[in-house]
């Protein structure tokens, strides 16, 4: 048997997945057995013992479906992962034990670690909001990376027993304070020559905290990507985050 792991890229063609078909094949340990687009069958990657998948919010789910009745373990970066997605992945993977599933909304370690220094910092501020600026192909907002700092502030806010933000406007115009993510007002800004970068603002009496991540090149999401799909065979059921893994 070959000590490699034989890896399938899903979005092959796309922003992120030709880096990381450019970085699996560069890693001595992983083989790529498969690119595949839009449009294409999945057949090729039935060779995979790992699949990645940096598609479309509304491609991800089917190409899982997929993967997990084959007993093919996933590593996906694709945005869109609500409550209920993430049900469905628990009940499809309840019925392959041993397949292992990561959805990291971010693979950079910087980024990951400034989530776990926005929860930190979440239950000292009384006013917190976050924006996040990306390229203007970007197809949905806010960002996953958003959405999901936004619900680590919020759940440990719960936690620390902290009422809402006391910062509500009496007259706006529509969307000029951003949206609601778990009482979590968060900004989302497109322009040309970003690639995926945040803030998290954090305010008291008297001072603020700023905490900020840059991505200036998608290189910065392999090394991450990279370490999940080395992971994932040993990690049966969902994982969400990278976190776990550092
Ligand atoms: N977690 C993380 O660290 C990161 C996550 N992302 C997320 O990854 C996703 C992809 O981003 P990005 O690479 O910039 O987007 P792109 O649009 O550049 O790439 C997506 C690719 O997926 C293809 N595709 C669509 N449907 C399918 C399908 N059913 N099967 C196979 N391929 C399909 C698209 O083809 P076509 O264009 O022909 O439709 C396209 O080539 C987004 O959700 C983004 O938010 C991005 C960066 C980092
Ligand atoms: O589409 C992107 O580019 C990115 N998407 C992810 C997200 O939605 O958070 C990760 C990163 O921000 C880049």
């Amino acid at each position: 048997m070959s000590d490699t792991i034989p890896v399938g890229v899903l979005g092959a063609h796309g922003r992120m997945g030709t880096e990381v078909c450019k970085a699996v094949g560069a890693a001595a340990d992983l083989e790529l057995v498969a690119q595949i687009d839009a449009g294409e069958p999945l057949d090729p990657a039935a060779a995979a013992r790992v699949i990645v998948d940096f598609t479309t919010p509304d491609a991800v789910m089917e190409n899982l479906r997929w993967s997990i009745a084959r007993g093919i373990h996933a590593v996906v970066g694709t945005s869109g992962f609500t409550e209920e997605k993430f049900a469905q992945l628990r009940s499809w993977l309840a019925d392959s034990p041993g397949v292992g599933v990561i959805v990291a909304p971010n693979f950079g370690i910087g980024a990951v670690l400034m989530m776990e220094f926005a929860a930190r910092a979440a239950r000292y501020f009384e006013s917190i909001e976050i924006i996040e600026q990306h390229h203007p192909r970007k197809l949905d907002a806010p960002s996953g990376t958003a959405m999901h700092t936004a619900r680590l502030i919020a759940a440990a806010r719960a936690e620390a027993g902290l009422p809402p933000m006391p910062d509500a406007t009496k007259d706006e115009l529509p969307g000029a304070r951003g949206t609601d993510v778990d009482g979590v007002r968060v900004h989302a800004i497109r322009a040309t020559g970003l690639v995926a970068h945040q803030e998290v603002v954090f305010g008291a009496l008297g001072e603020t905290l700023t905490i900020r991540h840059d991505s200036l090149d998608r290189a910065s999401f392999m090394p991450g990507v990279l370490l999940a799909v080395r992971e994932v065979p040993s990690r049966p059921g969902l994982t969400v985050g990278l976190a776990p893994l550092l």
